[in-house]
């Protein structure tokens, strides 16, 4: 009895002070000048502050789940990280809108050395001068309309590969993983995109390039710590070097006289330029194209995998597809990039897939400085979680949010409906928003729309059991499917036999 007594007493001592240590913390972490007001938070344990109502193998789920019983626009902490999590379209067009420079710091691990989410990167550099660079750069020279053109041409030879292998597939009657096949296809264009005459299938090039990219993603939670995990992110970091640096000394040897230039040969152009606007090292040409690969890749493997999904569960929305890709395209020849915009259908599908499925459901910054939104007081160094997924799929903004409806994208001839599109396009953040929006938008809806339409266009798909089990898993920061698509491709129009 006397032993229950001591140990309650222990007990009660230690809650008293974790509540006192977690108060200090608290007042310390949030001090804010008189009569400003905090957004609404939930309950909170001490010490622990709002951490147990995220524990959950589907974060954005757990935030989401909040923001249906707290509101849209909330206060968390995890023990001392104060967070401010926004799910509604209105206030995430608020935050973009008027808040866009002082959000446009990423809450990312800087790993300092690493060329894997390091400090010489792109996509973790703070918004300044060496960040406005890099974005010019790869805009004018990889990823705006123009450019896009001129690579048309490799995204087209690599789209023909991708339904070769297919219909090698189908005639094994084999089944394919879609997520995989779609992979190989993004990192195909990319890496020719960015380091072209290098790189092929053939070569083996790509197919490292993929290799270095499963291995990077398998650290994606490890490099939240990276001084416990240091030794294996930098292992992954020194084989990306050796990789990239003999073909950066390959691109200088032929860079005299080159017609096709590639990403890299602009990048060493710049790291050349004694009068650019700003010098560029070698390593930040490295953690570059390292970033292009890890954003570029994966999330539009992973998006034609969830859209394919949909679309076989959905029998009228692929007759449909198909019904305009035929009317379109004819039956004589393989879908290609200038038929796309002739098919509105196609673009619906794709950008409804995008909306449910955010490939980076949650979107994590900082506020550079405090400041006021709506009637809150936000302190300077908040963590910003947008939560695309739940912004996506706001009832404010969209009716039936969770449902695959396509139809919802496409203006019909009645007036007023462009103006409801253009409204929509402002609450669908799948890409991000403001100044640090994902550059690639136009490049990414090109590999989707292709891909899908390819494998609409020449196959029938054969699943196992009566639907595709839609079932999300996060790994890192990515939405994936739990269960794999895997399906066989049945042949129904071969475009290579004319
Ligand atoms: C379906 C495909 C894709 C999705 C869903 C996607 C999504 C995103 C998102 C959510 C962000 C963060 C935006 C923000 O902070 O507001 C981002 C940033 C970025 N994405 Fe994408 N992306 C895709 C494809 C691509 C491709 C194909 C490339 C390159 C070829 C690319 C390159 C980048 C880069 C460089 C950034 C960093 C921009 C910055 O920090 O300023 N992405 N992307």
């Amino acid at each position: 009895m006397a032993e229950i007594i001591t140990l309650d007493f222990q007990n009660i001592s230690i809650f008293i002070f974790l509540c006192l240590f977690s108060l200090l913390c608290y007042g310390l972490f949030f001090k804010k000048p008189k009569g400003f007001h905090l957004p609404p938070s939930p309950p909170s344990l001490p010490i622990i502050g709002h951490l147990h109502h995220l524990l959950s193998s589907l974060p954005h789920k757990s935030f989401q789940k909040l923001a249906f019983k707290y509101g849209p626009f909330l206060h968390l902490r995890v023990f001392n990280f104060p967070i401010v999590h926004v799910s509604s379209a209105s206030m995430a067009y608020e935050i973009f809108g008027t808040h866009d420079v002082n959000v446009s710091y990423r809450f990312v691990p800087v790993n300092k050395d690493s060329l894997v989410f390091g400090s010489s990167g792109f996509v973790t550099a703070p918004y300044g001068d060496y960040w406005k660079f890099m974005k010019k750069l790869i805009s004018t020279k990889l990823l705006r309309s123009h450019a896009i053109e001129l690579s048309r041409g490799i995204r087209a030879e690599e789209v023909r590969r991708f339904c070769l292998d297919l219909l090698d597939k189908a005639r094994k009657k084999e089944s394919v993983e879609i997520g995989k096949e779609a992979l190989k296809l993004t990192n195909n264009i990319i890496c020719r995109m960015s380091m072209g005459r290098s790189c092929s299938e053939e070569n083996g090039v790509a197919e490292r390039a993929r290799e270095l990219v499963n291995k990077s993603f398998a650290l994606s939670v490890k490099l939240f710590f990276s001084n416990i995990f240091r030794k294996e992110i930098m292992g992954v970091s020194r084989e990306f070097d050796e990789f990239l640096e003999r073909i950066l000394v390959e691109h200088e040897e032929k860079l005299e006289g080159t017609q096709d230039r590639d990403m890299m040969d602009y990048l060493l152009e710049a790291y050349r330029n004694e009068e650019a606007e700003y010098k560029i090292t070698r390593k930040q040409i490295k953690s570059l194209i390292v970033e292009i690969f890890l954003g570029g890749t994966d999330s539009s493997a992973q998006n034609i995998q969830w859209t394919m999904a949909e679309i076989l569960n959905k029998p009228n929305v692929f007759e449909k597809l198909r019904e305009e890709i035929d009317s379109v395209v004819g039956e004589k020849r393989l879908i290609q990039e200038s038929d796309l915009p002739n098919l509105p259908y196609l673009q619906a599908v794709v950008k409804e897939g995008l909306r449910l499925h955010p490939s980076a459901p949650l979107l994590l910054r900082v506020f550079g400085e405090s400041c006021e939104i709506k009637e809150f007081y936000i302190p300077e160094k908040t963590t910003l979680v947008v939560n695309l997924y739940a912004v996506n799929r706001d009832p404010d903004s969209w009716e039936d949010p969770d449902l695959f409806k396509p139809e919802r994208f496409l203006a019909s001839s009645g007036s007023g409906e462009e103006e409801k599109i253009r409204e929509q396009a402002l609450k669908y953040v799948t890409f991000g928003g403001g100044r640090r929006t994902c550059p690639a938008v136009k490049l990414a809806h090109i590999f989707m729309e292709t891909a899908i339409g390819a494998m609409v266009q020449c196959f029938d798909w054969r699943i196992k059991g009566d639907k595709v089990y839609m079932e999300e898993a996060v790994s890192g920061l990515s939405l994936k499917m739990a269960h794999p698509l895997e399906c066989t491709p049945v042949v129904r129009f071969d475009p290579f036999s004319f």
